[in-house]
């Protein structure tokens, strides 16, 4: 039986497409968008789109009632850049609508939830190439911290009363249909867009700083393939690794350059730089690879070919 889904801030970056894909997989009428405000017009026209707001707990248990949902995917956060700016909100909304999610599961009113991690977890101190699964994990932001945060509690509600809760570490994401969220990754995308618009960006990190990154096709495919292994296979219950491709702003030039010989770059770094530079440059993911085959598609060459041909 097709499971019934609701997702939770289904208008942002990875949400768009995950309703897409979803309701692709397992029909429009299984799949409830929902978000604090019609704000993508794909979304909200595409299947039933529901506004609710994640920090509402009454709201979100009368949506799970009225439409019999079986599965939560919780994709409503503040993101690193922006958080660092309202860090007392960003801790309420991150931790509240995991608790107001984790707890409809406690009471058995969903089986299964979604909700995704961060590179961000990791910190200063953690070691910064080939990232394990297990490390150190000491976050300096509040995205970061908000997080770890749900990490132990995701994995404690599983432990304490059997909640099927599973979870990624997403890396930065890459994609072309929706503009990203206010990350520290969100230059990946951006460069794009100023590329073929102007054949110049100016980069908000300096030009060596690698991180790990994701092309959106692979982080859906792995979104939808953590949810569909069979529960024996998930041995993680805070989150796992996942990685396709870490690279330099440099890099990703060069790349683009292949493309549009003209386009240059140069370096501003702002506050997110530090951000970035507390984060790993290259993750294990050997984990993930094993218990659910995880695998990615895209590297850095057919994912910057695929965002030229998407955007121009
Ligand atoms: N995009 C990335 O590179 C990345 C990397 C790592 C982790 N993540 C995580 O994945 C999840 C989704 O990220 P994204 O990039 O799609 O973010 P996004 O900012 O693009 O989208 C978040 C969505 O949540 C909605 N939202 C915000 N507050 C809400 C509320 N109170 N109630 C209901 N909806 C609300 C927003 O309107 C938005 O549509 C987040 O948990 C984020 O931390 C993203």
């Amino acid at each position: 039986m097709n499971p019934k889904i609701l997702i939770i801030g289904a208008c942002g970056q990875i949400g768009t497409e995950l309703t897409q894909k979803l309701r692709k997989l397992y029909g429009t009428e299984n799949v409830i968008a929902s978000d604090i405000r019609k704000l993508n017009t794909d979304v909200v026209n595409s299947g039933p789109f529901e506004v609710v707001n994640a920090l509402d707990f009454n709201q979100i248990e009368h949506l799970v009632e009225v439409h019999k949902i079986t599965d939560i995917y919780l994709m409503a956060a503040l993101l690193s850049a922006t958080a660092e700016k309202n860090p007392a909100f960003a801790w309420d909304l991150n931790m509240n609508s995991l608790f107001h999610v984790l707890n409809l599961a406690k009471a058995k009113k969903i089986k299964k939830i979604f909700w995704p991690s961060s590179i961000a977890v990791f910190g200063p101190t953690t070691p910064k190439e080939n990232t394990p699964q297990y490390t150190i994990m000491e976050p300096s932001t509040v995205y970061g911290i908000s997080k770890q945060a749900g990490e132990r509690w995701c994995e404690y509600y599983h432990n304490i009363y059997g909640v099927d809760v599973r979870s990624i570490r997403y890396p930065g994401l890459i994609s072309w249909s929706t503009p990203p969220g206010g990350g520290t990754t969100d230059y990946a995308v951006d460069i794009f867009y100023k590329a073929i618009a102007d054949k110049k960006y100016e980069c908000f990190l300096s030009s060596e700083t690698k991180m790990p990154m994701m092309y959106m096709d692979d982080a859906i495919d792995a979104t939808i393939n953590i949810m569909k292994a069979p529960v024996e296979k998930i041995k993680i219950h805070s989150s796992y690794n996942l990685a396709a491709m870490s690279f330099t702003p440099t890099e990703i030039a060069n790349e683009i350059k292949k493309h549009i010989p003209e386009f240059t770059i140069t370096y501003e770094p702002d506050f997110r730089q530090k951000i970035a530079d507390s984060w790993p440059a290259s993750i294990d993911d050997s984990q993930a690879r094993e218990d659910w085959d995880w695998k990615h598609t895209f590297d850095l060459e057919s994912m910057t070919k695929d965002m030229i041909e998407h955007l121009s």
